[in-house]
């Protein structure tokens, strides 16, 4: 099993669309970024590219290069979760948390997690979004800005080989390797 965190801070701006989990969420600003500065979405991506070993979003998608002006970040979770499923990772769970001051965001959060579990191809019940304020403390709290933090654990299918609980209840991530199979 591997573990990893992201983490990603977007400021707002006017004239931008405030997009979170893949959800365009009603609001007098937006976060600014290359890409559509989900930022909820990057610290999901760093989470699970830190898991992996492979990197950061930055190193794999250069926010100098501009095939990614604009690009939806549901679009680089997609890539992300081909680059784990050739390297032979399974994503167990993702926790996030986005801290902002405003809006509310309490009612968007099963959307985001949706929008997230779709793009990585996994079942709702793998993903977690919550939200908190920083009670007005820091540049969160003074409303200049959005950050999300967020973990993943990934197992791979060798992990299945060495884990009896795991090996008698789900042998199908053993690939041939399982003395079960
Ligand atoms: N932007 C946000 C921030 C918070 N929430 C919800 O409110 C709860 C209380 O937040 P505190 O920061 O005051 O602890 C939090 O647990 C979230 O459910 C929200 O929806 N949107
Ligand atoms: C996602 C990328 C891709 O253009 O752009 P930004 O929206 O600027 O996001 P950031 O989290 O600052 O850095 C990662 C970039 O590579």
């Amino acid at each position: 099993m591997r573990i990893g965190q992201g983490y990603d801070v977007h400021k707002f701006a006017e004239g931008r669309d405030l997009i979170l989990g893949g959800v365009t969420i009603p609001y007098e600003k937006g976060l600014l970024g290359h890409s559509d500065a989900d930022v909820l979405a990057h610290a999901i991506i760093d989470a699970l590219l830190g898991a992996a070993a492979l990197g950061d979003i930055g190193e794999h998608f250069p926010d100098t290069d501009p095939k990614y002006k604009g690009v939806s970040s549901m679009e680089l979770l997609k890539h992300v979760a081909a680059l784990l499923e050739e390297k032979g990772y399974v994503v167990e769970n993702i926790d996030s948390t986005v801290i902002a001051q405003k809006p509310k965001l309490l009612s968007y959060r099963p959307l985001m997690a949706e929008n997230i579990a779709g793009a990585l191809n996994l079942p709702v019940d793998k993903v977690n979004v919550k939200a908190t304020t920083e009670e007005g403390l820091g540049f969160t709290g003074r409303g200049e800005g959005i950050s999300s933090q967020a973990v993943a654990l990934l197992t791979s299918v060798g992990d299945y080989c060495y884990d009896d609980r795991i090996m008698q209840n789900d042998c199908q991530g053993c690939k041939g390797c399982c003395k079960h199979d």
